[in-house]
C-alpha cells in the first residue's frame, strides 16, 4: 500500500512542462580536474563535467559524497585546491556570482518582514521590483498572505519557500539549489518544483542537489551522480532511471550504503 501510494505521490507531474532549450544556450559550464581538498580530505577527487546546455541537472550521490561542495565551488564560495571552473568561459568571480542565486538547505533570512528581505537582496545587486510583482512571486510560491510577516517567524517550510522566492526575484541566469525540499510537506515541494519549472521554461539553467528520488524523477533531464568526491555518472534523466550505469548508482537506488 505504502509503496502504491508513494508512487502515485512521485507520479504527480508538475504542471509547467519545459519550454524547448532555446538553440543559443547560456551559461556552458565546463569543470576539468577539479579538486577541493583539506588537511584531513580530498573532498572533491578530480571533478570533470560539462553542462553545456540549461537543462536541468539533478546532483545526486550519498551523504558525504562531496554535493555541497561542488555546489560551492561552481558558485565561487570555495577556492579550489586544482583543476578549472569556466562559466561562459571564465572562472567564477563576483560577476558571475551576481548573475548567479543558490539556495542553501537551512534557510538564511534577516531579522526583516518577509517583503523587505525580498527588497534587501534586491536593492544588493541594484536590481528593482514593483511591490505588485514582489507580492506575485510570492504568490506563486504561497507566501503572499505573509509579505508583512517577519520572516523568522515563517515555519521552516515557509522559510525555505520564501529563500527560493528571494533567489528568483533576483532573476539569476544560474540556480544552485542544496536540497531546497528536505523536511518540506507535498504541497510545499508541489509549489518548489513548479516555480522551478517556470524557472527553467524562461531559461534558467538548474542545478539542483537532492537526495530525493521522486523528485529528481518529477524533475531532472540530466542526473549526474557523486560519489566520494568523484563522478561516478552523468546520464538523461529517462536513462538514469530505466537503467543506471554506474554500479554506484544502482546501489545508492536499491538503498544500500556507499561509503
Ligand atoms: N568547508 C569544509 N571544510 C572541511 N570539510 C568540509 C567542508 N565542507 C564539507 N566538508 C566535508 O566534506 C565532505 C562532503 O561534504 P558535503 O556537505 O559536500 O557532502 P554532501 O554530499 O552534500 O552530503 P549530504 O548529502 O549529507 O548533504 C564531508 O565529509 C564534510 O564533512
Amino acid at each position: 500500500m505504502l509503496e502504491a501510494s508513494a508512487l502515485r505521490a512521485a507520479n504527480h507531474r508538475v504542471e509547467e512542462a519545459p519550454a524547448p532549450l532555446p538553440a543559443a544556450e547560456r551559461n556552458p559550464l565546463v569543470v576539468r580536474g577539479l579538486v577541493f581538498e583539506t588537511p584531513r580530505q580530498r573532498i572533491i577527487d578530480g571533478v570533470d563535467l560539462e553542462l553545456p546546455d540549461n537543462r536541468l541537472t539533478v546532483l545526486m550521490g550519498p551523504n558525504g559524497a562531496g554535493k555541497s561542495v561542488l555546489l560551492r565551488l561552481l558558485h565561487g564560495l570555495l577556492t579550489p585546491s586544482a583543476g578549472t571552473i569556466l562559466w561562459n568561459g571564465k572562472p567564477p568571480d563576483g560577476r558571475t556570482r551576481r548573475s548567479q542565486a543558490m539556495v542553501f538547505q537551512a534557510p538564511v533570512l534577516l531579522r526583516r518582514s518577509v517583503l523587505s528581505n525580498l527588497r534587501f537582496a534586491l536593492g544588493l545587486r541594484g536590481l528593482g521590483c514593483s511591490r505588485r510583482e514582489m507580492l506575485s512571486l510570492l504568490g506563486m510560491l504561497g507566501l503572499e498572505p505573509l509579505a508583512d510577516r517577519p520572516a523568522r517567524l515563517l515555519s521552516g517550510g515557509e522559510q525555505q519557500r520564501l529563500c527560493l522566492a528571494r533567489a528568483l526575484a533576483l532573476r539569476p541566469e544560474v540556480l544552485l539549489l542544496d536540497e531546497p525540499c528536505a523536511n518540506l510537506d507535498p504541497a510545499s515541494v508541489l509549489m518548489i518544483e513548479e516555480a522551478l519549472m517556470k524557472a527553467r521554461a524562461a531559461g534558467t539553467k538548474i542545478i539542483l542537489v537532492t537526495h530525493d528520488l521522486f523528485q529528481a524523477r518529477r524533475v531532472a533531464e540530466r542526473i549526474v551522480f557523486l560519489h566520494r568526491g568523484r563522478i561516478a555518472e552523468i546520464s538523461p534523466a529517462e536513462s538514469f532511471f530505466d537503467t543506471a550505469g554506474s554500479p554506484e548508482a544502482r546501489s545508492y537506488m536499491e538503498g544500500r550504503i556507499l561509503v
